[in-house]
């Protein structure tokens, strides 16, 4: 077998190896999955600009966030159920997050529990290498289930939640409705320890829509606003960060909210078929907060020039989601350091061809709109 060199040649291989229930899960995008393609598709609208004959012996990606220094941007996104691909599951994630010195996010449906995750990087913390962890916050119907989850992401020491706000009901994924995807039996919501045979397939809806959606719909709440955020926001000290945000509107209004930060996100495509490419969002968010706060990207980044993009056009750093997935599907710990080393030293390459030693120096100099995108109405 030809040897691994991109994200690309990883996906392939772990497409091969998943079984069908899995695999619609974690490639599925909403509908006509419109927006999960152009997630990728949107990158190569644009164009890098170059700068020639500087110094570019030493690059250093380094980034920081919320006060703490990583090694490069590229960060591992909330993805749920991860030991569906491996079952190693989060725990692998999180390893080779911290060998790399990046961030990883827990998502609040994981497979593996948060103080499971904290614990799986103990070892290698005391090697000394630095554990950044965030924890994804669905807000539930019982805010009391809320409020345990939040209290034990901060003493098992996580560093900010991200509360998702593009998921009042579960998008419709036509692949988990077509072939009525379900958790494996084995398995569980390891923060709940909710397993397959407790979610209700009581409800109206279970023939048009899948377990996960019938779990969603159950337990997380629809009628989320502002305030109920804000109510987030008064328990705890964490810092705060808003993901699934795509327009200034409402990048106007986490700003004002006084939250911590943004991810821009349409969630991998997953939930509203049809709204923007995140990178096509990206400008728009950032001219609106104006600097205040940090701004993130996730959605198609699969490449070291995705990753150089989107912070020229203002990230400060951005998550991957199925890549880790199909990096752990592949092989496990191994696999997703191998996708880490390979977009890093990808986006090491992207800097030095275009004559950038520091992230700092990435500005929207260095891109444009290719030519054949400039309408030319
Ligand atoms: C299989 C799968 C499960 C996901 N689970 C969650 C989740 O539990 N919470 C959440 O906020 N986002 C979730 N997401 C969205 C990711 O956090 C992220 O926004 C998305 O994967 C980024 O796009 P990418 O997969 O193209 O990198 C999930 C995405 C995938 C593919
Ligand atoms: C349990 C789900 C809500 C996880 C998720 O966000 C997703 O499948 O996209």
């Amino acid at each position: 077998m030809a040897k691994i060199a991109s994200l690309k040649d990883i996906e392939e291989a772990a497409i091969k190896k998943l079984d069908t229930n899995a695999l619609n899960y974690y490639y599925s995008g909403a509908q006509d999955m419109i927006t999960l393609h152009d997630n990728s598709e949107a990158f190569d609208r644009y164009q890098i600009r170059p700068r020639t004959l500087r110094d570019v012996s030493n690059v250093d990606m380094g980034v920081t966030v919320f006060g703490k220094k990583f090694s490069s941007p590229i960060f591992i996104a909330a993805t749920a159920m991860q030991k569906m691909a491996n079952p190693v599951g989060e725990l692998g994630n999180v390893r080779s997050a911290c060998k790399h010195n990046v961030g990883f996010s827990l998502s609040s449906i994981s497979t593996s529990s948060i103080e499971e995750v904290a614990d799986a990087v103990k070892d290698l913390e005391a090697e000394g290498h630095k554990s950044v962890r965030y924890f994804q916050l669905y807000v539930y119907k019982e805010r009391a289930k809320t409020l345990n989850l939040i209290r034990r992401a901060e003493k098992a020491g996580y560093d900010a939640l991200f509360v998702t706000v593009d998921t009042p009901y579960l998008g419709r994924r036509l692949p988990d409705i077509r072939d009525n995807f379900k958790m494996p039996y084995h398995l569980k919501l390891a923060n709940f320890q909710t397993s397959t045979d407790e979610v209700s397939d009581s409800t109206t809806e279970s023939e048009n829509s899948s377990w996960l959606a019938r779990y969603f719909t159950d337990q997380v709440d629809p009628s989320l606003t502002w305030n109920d955020v804000l109510w987030v926001k008064q328990q705890t000290k964490l810092p705060i960060v808003i993901k699934g945000i795509l327009t200034a509107e409402d990048a106007k209004l986490v700003v004002q909210h006084n939250f911590d930060g943004i991810i821009v996100s349409n969630h991998g495509g997953r939930q509203l078929d049809s709204v923007s490419a995140t990178i096509d969002a990206l400008a728009e968010v950032v001219e609106a907060v104006e600097g205040k706060i940090p701004v993130f990207l996730d959605g198609g980044v699969r490449r070291g020039t995705d990753v150089f993009k989107a912070l020229a056009l203002g990230a400060k750093a951005v998550f991957v989601g199925r890549p880790a997935l199909w990096a752990l599907s592949y092989d496990g710990e191994a696999g997703v350091d191998l996708m880490l080393d390979i977009i890093i030293e990808e986006f090491r390459m992207a800097m030095a061809l275009s004559g950038c030693t520091e992230t700092k120096d990435i500005t929207k100099d260095y891109v444009k709109i290719a030519p054949k995108y400039i309408s030319k109405l």
